[in-house]
């Protein structure tokens, strides 16, 4: 890929690498839109557990799909996330939907849909967006102008995790057993050719942000 104006930043990596406040604080410091891959999948096993239905149960899921009305609203300081109308950005960060989300993430047909959606909302991000998911690099935006796998040794990131939730039980088990599933449909352990590994296991949160920062500037310098 040639240097000059980089307008697309695609991030994947393992649960709790860092992908989406790395990629939120980057965005911001590159005046670029933020789109959280995830966050679909996590709103479309939100609806399922809602209606009552089995996220592993890929019919249960299909069910769903054509009525999945799931809308970002970027509008605000922060993304707002919402199916049908209704709010769910806190609710599909519960432990009860990373419990459920692979489920749904494994469906080939949930897969195309969302990336569908993903590719329109690239294609129309001025001046530019940065995506993070578990294969932006590979299948959603193979052609973005960077594209990084940001990983950290696993128990680095179970230990920024438990940071998170306040809570060390079962959180080291979960987020093992969700990346062992959701490494089952896509490769983000290791990067694809052309792919840059930054590896944030010494690195501080500043310092990964501008380890992904600086990737941009020097593509934008080649
Ligand atoms: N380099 C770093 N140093 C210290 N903490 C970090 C670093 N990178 C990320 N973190 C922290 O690690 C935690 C997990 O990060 P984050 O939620 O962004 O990961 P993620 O990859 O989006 O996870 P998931 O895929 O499970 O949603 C957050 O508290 C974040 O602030
Ligand atoms: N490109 C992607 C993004 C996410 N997934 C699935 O969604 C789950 C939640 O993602 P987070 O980044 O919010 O943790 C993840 O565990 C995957 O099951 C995906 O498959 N592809």
């Amino acid at each position: 890929m040639g240097g000059g104006l980089v307008t697309t930043v695609a991030i994947d990596g393992p649960a709790g690498s860092g992908k989406s406040s790395v990629a939120r604080v980057a965005a911001e410091q590159l005046g670029f839109h933020l789109l959280d891959t995830g966050a679909a999948y996590r709103s479309l096993a939100w609806l399922v557990l809602e209606r009552g239905l089995d996220p592993y149960v890929e019919a249960d899921v299909l069910s769903l799909l054509d009525d999945f009305d799931y809308a970002v609203d970027v509008s605000g300081e922060t993304q707002r996330f919402s199916v049908g109308g209704v709010d769910v950005t806190g609710a599909i960060r519960t432990e009860r939907i990373s419990g459920a989300v692979s489920g749904v993430a494994r469906v080939p047909a949930v897969r195309e849909a969302v990336n569908v959606r993903f590719r329109a909302l690239i294609a129309d991000a001025r001046p530019g967006i940065v995506v993070e998911g578990r294969d932006i690099t590979t299948v959603v935006a193979p052609d973005a102008d960077v594209r990084i796998l940001l990983t950290a040794d696993e128990e680095v990131r179970i230990r920024r995790r438990i940071g998170d939730v306040g809570d060390a039980a079962g959180v080291a088990e979960r987020l093992s057993a969700r990346d062992r599933s959701d490494n089952q449909v896509v490769d983000f352990m290791t990067p694809a050719p052309g792919v840059t590994l930054v590896d944030s296991t010494h690195l501080d949160f500043d310092e990964t942000v501008q380890a992904v920062v600086e990737l941009v500037r020097t593509q934008e310098r080649a």
